[in-house]
């Protein structure tokens, strides 16, 4: 077993979709995330420096889905990924990207990937 640190049903308000009704509106867009990261030196030293912020970690997702216009989940799945491996020195990480409002009929509908850094 190894150590992570969790993100869980983060909401982002996001211009996500690829038909024309849907880029003039704002649809939730949740979030939930896993970082491999090993949690013994912040357990050890208490100190913030030590451990993965999921704070600021939320900050840059909401910064990033933010920031533009988006089509596929898919699109918003891979830049995020991307983001965290690339800005917060995570290994590998499994990230679903959740669109509860596409599918009247359905609770929500996803996508589910994991990444890992190229050496
Ligand atoms: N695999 C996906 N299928 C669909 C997506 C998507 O992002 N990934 N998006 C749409 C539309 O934008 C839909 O959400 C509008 O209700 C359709 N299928």
């Amino acid at each position: 077993m190894s150590d992570s640190v969790l993100i869980e049903a983060l909401e982002i308000p996001a211009v996500i979709g690829i038909y024309e009704w849907e880029k003039s509106i704002q649809q939730p867009l949740v979030i939930d995330v896993e970082m491999a990261w090993d949690n013994h030196a912040a357990a050890t030293s208490g100190d913030i420096a030590d451990a993965l912020d999921y704070a600021a970690v939320c900050q840059a997702l909401e910064t990033a889905v933010q920031a533009q216009a988006w089509g596929l989940i898919e699109e918003v799945a891979e830049a995020l990924a991307a983001l965290i491996l690339n800005q917060f020195g995570v290994v590998a990480v499994r990230l679903r990207v959740a669109k509860p409002t596409a599918i009247k009929a359905a609770r929500t509908v996803a996508v589910l990937i994991e990444r890992k850094r190229s050496a």
